[in-house]
C-alpha cells in the first residue's frame, strides 16, 4: 500500500511545469535579448610623418559603438624605415616607396574584410612645415608621391595633409585625456606637452585663459557636453633636432675650424659640414660668410656652460601680453598635471630621470655628471644604443630643462605635476589618435544618453522579479492547493 502525495495533482504538476516554462522563457529572453553582441571591431589607420620619421598607428574601437561609446585603443605600430618625408624633396618617388613596408604590415594586421572600409589618413607635421616655407613646390611633389602610394592601398584613403602646429598641439592634448577618461568623465584636465625633432608644442587648459588674449593660442572644444577652451602653442624650429643646429649655429657665427661645445661629452670629436648645418630655414639666413667647408665638433662636457648656450637660443626681451613663455609668445599662468611625450619622454628615461619627485636641483645635478663624463665611456656603458641620440642625450636633457624652467616656467614646485610618459593603457601618446578621433566624429559633443543598468545588472533584476511573481502565483492559488488529510490515503 502506498501514501499517496498530494502535490502530485494533476492541478499541482501543471501549475508547477508552467510556472518554471515561465521563468526559462522570460529569463532566455532577456539574456539573449540584451546579450552583448560578439565583438567586431571598426579599424582606423594614422600615419605620422614627422620631421625625423614616419610611424603608422592601427586604432580599433567597437563596431556596434563608433558614433559614440566605444573605447578607441591602438593595436599596433609600425616605424617606417629611413628619414621623415621631408628628407625626400630631391626624390619625392621615394617618399610614397618608403611607406610601403609599413602598408603591408597594416595588411595583415587588419582583417582583410574590414580593409575597404577602415580610413586612412597621413598627416605631416613640423618636418614638411619647413620643407613647405623653404620649398612649397617640393612639398608639394612629397605629397602627391605619398598620395599616390597610398591610394594603391586596399583601405580607404582619406587624403595626406599638413597639420598646422595649433592642430598638433590640439589633438596631442584631446589624445592623452581621452585615453586618460578625463573627457567623458569632465574630470580636471592633463596638459599635453610634445617634443617632436623640429617643432614643440604646448597645450593645456588655465582658468585663467579665455581666448581673449592672443586668440590664435585659442582652441575650443565642446567635448561630451563639456566646454574647453584650450591654449595651445608650437614653436617650429624648437624640437630636439632643429634646437640643437639653433645652438651650434650660435657657436659658429664667426664661422671658426672648430668649437668646443660643452653640450657634449669630452673626448667627442666629429667633423660637421656648415652646408649640412645651415640647411634648415631655422638657421639658414645665419649662415657664416666665408666659413670653411667643414668645422670640427669637439665636446667639452661643462654643464653650466651648456645650460648658458642653450639659454641663448630663447628670446626672453620682449612681451606685449600680460604673461609670456618666450620669443614674446603669450602663456597664460600653467595649471594642472601635464603629460610630457615623444622626445620629452625618450630623453628622460634613457637618463634616468623620468620620476619628477627627484627635486630638479638633485636632477640638474645628476644631468651635469652625465654630461661631464668622457666620451669613450659613455660609448662602453651603452654599446647598443645609436651613436648619434648617445652624443646627444646630453644636449637633450640640457634643452629639455631649459624649455620647461626658463621656457615654459615650470618651477621646483610645479615641476612635479609632469609626467613624462610614452604610452598610456596601450596607446602612444601623440597627436595622431586625437586626430582620428576628431575625423570620424568619434567624441560626441554631447554626452551620450547611457543605459540605467549594465546587462548583468538588467538579467539579474528581471531574474529576480520572475522568481518573486511565480512564488506569489504560487500563493495566490493556495486555495487550490491540495489538501493533507489526516488519515493516509490507501491506494
Ligand atoms: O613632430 P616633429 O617635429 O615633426 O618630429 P617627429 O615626429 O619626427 O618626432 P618624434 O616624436 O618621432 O621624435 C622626436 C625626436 O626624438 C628623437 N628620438 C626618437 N627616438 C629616440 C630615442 O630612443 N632616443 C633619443 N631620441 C630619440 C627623434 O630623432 C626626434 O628628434
Amino acid at each position: 500500500m502506498k501514501e499517496k502525495n498530494p502535490w502530485h495533482t494533476p492541478v499541482t504538476i501543471i501549475i508547477t511545469v508552467i510556472g518554471v516554462i515561465a521563468i526559462v522563457a522570460l529569463v532566455t529572453v532577456a539574456v539573449l535579448q540584451n546579450r552583448p553582441l560578439t565583438q567586431k571591431y571598426k579599424y582606423g589607420i594614422v600615419l605620422d610623418a614627422g620631421s625625423s620619421h614616419t610611424a603608422l598607428y592601427i586604432y580599433q574601437w567597437p563596431a556596434e559603438k563608433d558614433n559614440n561609446t566605444g573605447r578607441v585603443e591602438q593595436t599596433h605600430s609600425c616605424k617606417v624605415k629611413g628619414p621623415g618625408i621631408s628628407s625626400y624633396a630631391s626624390e619625392p618617388w621615394k617618399a610614397g616607396e618608403s611607406l610601403k613596408d609599413c602598408i603591408e604590415d597594416a595588411k595583415r594586421r587588419v582583417p582583410e574584410k574590414r580593409h575597404d572600409e577602415t580610413p586612412l589618413y597621413l598627416g605631416a607635421t613640423a618636418g614638411m612645415r619647413l620643407l613647405s616655407i623653404e620649398d612649397s613646390s617640393a612639398s608639394n611633389k612629397v605629397f602627391q608621391a605619398v598620395e599616390q602610394s597610398l591610394q594603391k592601398s586596399p583601405f580607404s584613403f582619406q587624403g595626406a595633409r599638413l597639420l598646422s602646429g595649433q592642430e598638433e598641439g590640439a589633438f596631442g592634448w584631446v589624445t592623452v585625456n581621452y585615453l586618460d577618461d578625463r573627457l567623458k568623465q569632465g574630470l580636471e584636465t592633463t596638459g599635453a606637452l610634445d617634443l617632436g625633432g623640429a617643432s614643440t608644442q604646448i597645450s593645456f587648459v588655465s582658468n585663467n585663459y579665455d581666448g581673449s588674449e592672443s586668440p590664435k593660442n585659442s582652441v575650443t572644444f565642446r567635448l561630451y557636453g563639456n566646454d574647453y577652451n584650450l591654449y595651445t602653442n608650437s614653436f617650429l624650429c624648437y624640437g630636439k633636432d632643429q634646437a640643437l643646429r639653433l645652438t651650434l649655429a650660435q657657436q659658429t657665427q664667426s664661422g671658426p675650424r672648430s668649437i668646443l661645445d660643452p653640450c657634449f661629452h669630452p673626448g667627442y670629436n666629429e667633423t660637421v659640414t656648415y652646408s649640412d648645418l645651415y640647411d634648415s630655414p631655422c638657421v639658414s639666413d645665419r649662415k657664416p660668410q666665408g666659413a670653411p667647408v667643414t668645422f670640427t665638433h669637439l665636446g667639452q662636457g661643462n654643464s653650466s656652460q651648456c645650460q648658458d648656450v642653450v639659454k641663448s637660443i630663447f628670446n626672453f626681451t620682449h612681451c606685449r601680453y600680460t604673461q609670456c613663455s618666450f620669443n614674446g609668445v603669450f602663456q597664460p599662468l600653467l595649471q594642472g598635471p601635464f603629460g610630457a611625450f615623444s622626445a620629452y619622454y625618450f630623453v628622460m628615461n634613457f637618463l634616468n630621470l623620468t620620476d619628477t619627485s627627484i627635486p630638479l636641483e638633485v636632477v640638474r645635478k645628476r644631468l651635469s655628471i652625465y654630461c661631464e663624463t668622457p666620451w669613450d665611456q659613455i660609448k662602453q656603458r651603452h654599446p647598443d644604443v645609436k651613436l648619434k641620440y648617445l652624443a646627444e642625450y646630453c644636449f637633450s636633457g640640457t634643452y629639455i630643462l631649459t624649455l620647461l624652467t626658463k621656457g615654459y616656467n615650470f618651477t621646483s614646485e610645479s615641476y612635479p605635476n609632469i609626467k613624462f610618459i610614452k604610452k598610456i593603457k596601450g596607446s602612444d601618446a601623440g597627436w595622431t589618435l586625437g586626430y582620428m578621433l576628431n575625423l570620424t566624429n568619434m567624441i560626441p559633443a554631447e554626452a551620450p544618453d547611457s543605459p540605467l543598468l549594465p546587462h548583468s545588472g538588467y538579467v539579474s533584476i528581471v531574474t529576480v522579479i520572475t522568481v518573486l511573481l511565480f512564488v506569489l502565483l504560487i500563493f495566490s492559488l493556495r486555495p487550490f492547493w491540495p489538501r493533507c488529510s489526516k488519515q493516509p490515503q490507501i491506494i
